[in-house]
């Protein structure tokens, strides 16, 4: 199952190293996870496209989306809200997150991190230029995080700190991805964030795992601030992990842009 070469859909699996979402630094070696990324209706739809190893992972998966689908709509109607939009402004442009006949770059992945006592190779303390997942901002308009209690997940604020996700039991984390910072014109920012590898090796030699719900826009949807771009960021460039402007992208050629760059298989 896993993705194939120079895949078109990004359905499947990917073993560590097979991405690099760290953008900034080159000596990031290795990034240690691996996952199972669910895409496109076609595919999730498809049986024979999930781990035959792993009974009752598609089904997991899909009753997973039932749920995520819906937090995702309550949460897309508080963010349009919040922001002074028509409550429905975003859910309009996630349609196939109800019609899942609907093209879409959305993405569920499940990731799994294996205990560092079975990586030999891997220095514990990120100098040995490896990482969990490198820093990154999330391509897609939101991300719902569910993280296990292991930690190591940090998130970059607005003021360019790092701080720690630290674990809290049965919590989601609602992250801001780089669709939502070009819709907001700049109000709800993309947040970097990355998974390392802990000093305590009680918690590096288990292993961690987390699930990621990430809706993309409608397929051939084109994405543009639905509100003026805030003053100070007009004409400056937008992140230095997003597209270097709020000019307008295409939902799909954005998420297949940077998903592409980050592929190393
Ligand atoms: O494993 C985590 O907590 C973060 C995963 C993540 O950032 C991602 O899959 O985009
Ligand atoms: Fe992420």
């Amino acid at each position: 199952m896993r993705k194939p070469t120079g895949a078109a859909s990004f359905h499947g699996y990917a073993g560590p190293g097979d991405e690099t979402l760290n953008a900034t630094s080159p000596n990031v070696a290795n990034e240690l996870r691996e996952f199972f990324d669910v895409t496109g209706h076609k595919e999730s739809n498809d049986e024979s496209l999930f781990p035959s190893e792993i009974p009752g992972f598609k089904k997991a998966i899909d009753e997973f989306r039932v749920e995520s689908v819906n937090l995702a709509d309550k949460l897309f109607r508080c963010i349009a809200l919040y922001l002074g939009l028509a409550e429905d402004e975003l859910v309009k442009r996630h349609t196939h997150m109800r019609d899942r006949s609907v093209p879409t770059q959305s993405v569920i992945r499940s990731s799994m991190y294996s205990p560092l006592k079975t990586m030999p190779q891997v220095q514990i303390g990120n100098d040995g230029g490896e990482i969990r997942c490198g820093e990154h901002c999330d391509w897609h308009t939101i991300s719902l995080l569910f993280q296990d209690l292991i930690g190591g997940l940090d998130i970059r604020t607005t003021s360019g700190h790092w701080i720690e996700a630290t674990p809290i039991e049965n919590s989601i984390i609602l992250i801001s991805g780089d669709l939502l910072e070009i819709y907001s014109g700049g109000r709800l920012p993309a947040t970097p964030h990355r998974v390392r590898i802990l000093d305590d090796t009680k918690l590096t030699n288990k292993p961690r795992q987390s699930l990621v719900f990430a809706p993309s826009p409608d397929g051939f949807e084109n994405v543009e601030p639905l509100l003026p771009i805030l003053g100070e960021l007009k004409g400056k460039p937008r992140s230095i992990y997003g597209p270097q402007s709020y000019s307008i992208v295409n939902a799909l050629e954005w998420v297949h842009k940077r998903h592409s760059a980050a592929a190393t298989y």
